[in-house]
């Protein structure tokens, strides 16, 4: 069981993704509060926790838009706990991110927006980029068709799986997933979650996804971190999850109203949910 005081996941430098006691804040709110977690080079992680917990600051510290305050982050070995970190550079070609509400270019077509690294550092020709985005949204269960038209054009779970390509194109080392599922029916979600796991398994990519489905929490990940209110408060292997004992935990896989991370409602402090 881990606690914010007692963690018992303390990050490890064999790690190939390892957080260190990381703190970042945005003015006097205290988005991560002294965080570690560690993974393996082809492992997969999910995060879970409440609104707010700071769950996607952690996958933007990794991923590099965000300094940290104190603390470490270290990808294969590097320092790269700030943007301005001389590695930095060298990793940002070897992680894919999908952020949580997509970040596609509406000026661009679609295969555009999932090759534009490409099209950008000139590692691709036009044509070259337009198959490998018509492969990929094939990945996705998208059709050729839907390539060539703008992202408004798309529905909210069309656009997502456009988001997943676009992490997936350059076939990163590591894949930060911000709820690579949400908005998406059960069907789709299980195929999206299938091809995750087979890019784990298969490239050994390392991957970290924020999901707020516990169900492929459970199931689809090897590793799990429970985040809440900017602190860790579990973490470990799934199989460990029914003898965790954790009640932040409980509460979380269970979704009941009534626990440690119940929310204040309404203008008035005293409505509680609970
Ligand atoms: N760029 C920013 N500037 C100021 N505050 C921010 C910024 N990004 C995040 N925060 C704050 O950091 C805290 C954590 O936000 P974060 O987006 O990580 O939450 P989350 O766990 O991903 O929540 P959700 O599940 O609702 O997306 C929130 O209080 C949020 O308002």
């Amino acid at each position: 069981m881990t606690t914010p005081s007692t963690p018992a996941t303390a990050a490890s430098t064999s790690g190939f993704i390892t957080v260190q006691s990381l703190t970042k804040k945005f003015g006097p709110n205290t988005a991560l509060d002294d965080v570690s977690l560690s993974l393996g080079k082809g492992e997969t992680m999910a995060i879970i926790g409440p609104s707010a917990a700071g769950k996607s600051v952690l996958l933007k510290c990794i991923v590099g838009l965000h300094g940290a305050d104190s603390g470490k982050i270290m990808l294969g070995g590097d320092d790269v706990s700030q943007v301005s970190s001389p590695a930095r550079k060298h990793w940002a070609e070897r992680i894919g991110m999908l952020f949580q509400q997509n970040a596609l270019f509406d000026s661009m077509k679609v295969w555009e927006n999932i090759c534009f690294r490409q099209i950008e550092r000139g590692t691709m020709t036009r044509k070259e980029a337009k198959d490998h985005a018509v492969d990929l949204l094939g990945h996705v269960g998208l059709s050729e068709d839907s390539a060539f038209l703008s992202p408004g054009d798309l529905s909210g779970g069309m656009q997502k799986r456009v988001g997943i390509a676009r992490a997936i194109s350059t076939d990163p080392e590591i894949l930060l997933l911000d709820n690579p599922t949400a908005g998406l029916d059960p069907v789709l979600s299980n195929h999206i979650e299938l091809m995750i796991s087979k890019i784990a398994t298969q490239r050994g990519t390392t991957v970290i996804t924020i999901t707020n489905d516990m169900q492929i929490a459970r199931t689809r990940y090897a590793n799990l971190v429970m985040m809440h209110a900017g602190k860790v408060y579990w973490s470990g292997s799934t199989n460990d999850i029914d003898d965790a004992h954790n009640e932040h935990l409980t509460q979380m896989l269970n979704g009941s109203s009534q626990g440690p991370i119940t929310m204040r409602m309404g203008k008035r402090g005293d409505h509680m949910v609970a």
